[in-house]
């Protein structure tokens, strides 16, 4: 079957979930051209999910996939976090935090049983996971409305363990990728390869249709991922700047700026690698701290600077997901975005 099939679109072409800068409008807007729009999930409350889906209903039959994460949510190490507070103490005091008395950080639950009763309301036709698959049983409630499923691998164990699992695709995230790696099988950033690279080894062995996700950002990036053999591609940091994501100024600014190429896979801000343009923070501490806590318990500190840092109109703090490929990066309505990558798909 044709992925276009799979998924309900016309377009081999998926707008990545970019958790933090968008929500259905940019999906909306994507799918209005024939690609398949995406909204992240993972960090909206049970309430704003109804509210997203509600409002993706009145305004399309589209399929649009609805993307959560499926990590193993670790327990608070409450040792851990302290002495994580101790290392990031100089900039509690520079900004006259109490560091005793902060605020949790960003939710990032793991997908759920509850959060399966809202969907199972709206039945979407596509649903992807990142940091591998949910369990089993909660698995088989999403195939049982007869949802196609996507879920990232970073490396062939990854790819292979999704074929095995449930997965109906597999996301190809090659090391170049913006945002957090959607790796689950091994913490090794040294055993991670890049977009190309990846989806060739994945493609040699499993039968699945593979999606290549990871600096591909204009029609001639699309061409040659299909040309490799990529079922389609899934474009993230592209559309970073699109006239219909929630970017930040701070955000876009560094996008803009003639730093955009440096970035770093960093743990600072979340617990788990991601990569995003190289800030003060990456600067002082190294891209990568052993001591920073599981995901996502690393948010709470980090975001309790970030907030009084940006109110400042700094981005020395803040999380500035980006891939290493900004070259795409336009100022431009989504539509005419993807109708431009759509120049790369032979027809
Ligand atoms: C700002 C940003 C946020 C992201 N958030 C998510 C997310 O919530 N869920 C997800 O599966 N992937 C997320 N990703 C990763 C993308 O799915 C995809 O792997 C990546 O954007 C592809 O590389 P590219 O950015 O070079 O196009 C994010 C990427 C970016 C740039």
């Amino acid at each position: 079957m044709r992925i276009q099939e799979l998924l309900g679109v016309d377009l081999p072409i998926i707008q990545a979930p970019m958790a933090g800068v968008q929500n259905s409008k940019l999906a909306l807007a994507v799918s209005s051209v024939g690609a398949l729009g995406s909204i992240p999930c993972a960090m909206l409350s049970h309430d704003a999910l109804r509210a997203e889906l509600s409002h993706i209903q009145s305004q399309t039959q589209a399929p649009i996939n609805v993307n959560f994460f499926s990590h193993h949510q670790a327990e608070l190490n409450v040792e851990r976090d302290a002495i994580w507070r101790r290392t990031l103490a100089p900039y509690f005091r520079e900004y006259s935090i109490d560091s005793d008395a902060l605020p949790e950080g960003p939710s990032r639950q793991p997908f759920s049983n509850t959060v399966a009763d809202i969907l199972e309301e709206f039945r979407p036709r596509v649903v992807s996971f990142h940091f591998g698959l949910p369990e089993k049983a909660l698995l088989a409630r999403v195939k049982a409305w007869g949802a196609t499923v996507l879920s990232t691998a970073t490396t062939l164990e990854e790819a292979l363990w999704l074929e095995a699992n449930g997965a109906d695709a597999i996301i190809a995230q090659g090391l170049e990728a913006g945002g957090h790696r959607g790796m689950f099988l091994s913490e090794e950033l040294g055993l991670q390869v890049s977009t190309y690279s990846l989806l060739q080894q994945i493609l040699a062995r499993v039968s699945l249709p593979v999606i290549a996700t990871g600096g591909i950002v204009d029609a001639k990036g699309v061409s040659a991922a299909l040309s490799l053999g990529a079922a389609a591609v899934q474009v993230g940091t592209a559309y970073l700047l699109c006239d219909e994501t929630n970017t930040s100024t701070l955000h876009r600014q560094a996008i803009k700026s003639n730093r955009s190429h440096k970035t770093v896979i960093t743990n600072l801000f979340s617990g788990k690698p991601a990569r995003g343009i190289v800030n003060r923070v990456i600067h002082e501490l190294g891209p990568i701290s052993e001591l920073a806590p599981e995901f996502p318990h690393a948010a709470t500190a980090i975001t309790a600077i970030r907030q009084q840092a940006e109110a400042q109109g700094c981005s020395d703090f803040s999380p500035l997901w980006c891939g290493q490929n900004t070259t795409g990066c336009k100022e431009i309505s989504a539509a005419e975005l993807t109708l431009e990558l759509a120049r790369g798909v032979e027809v």
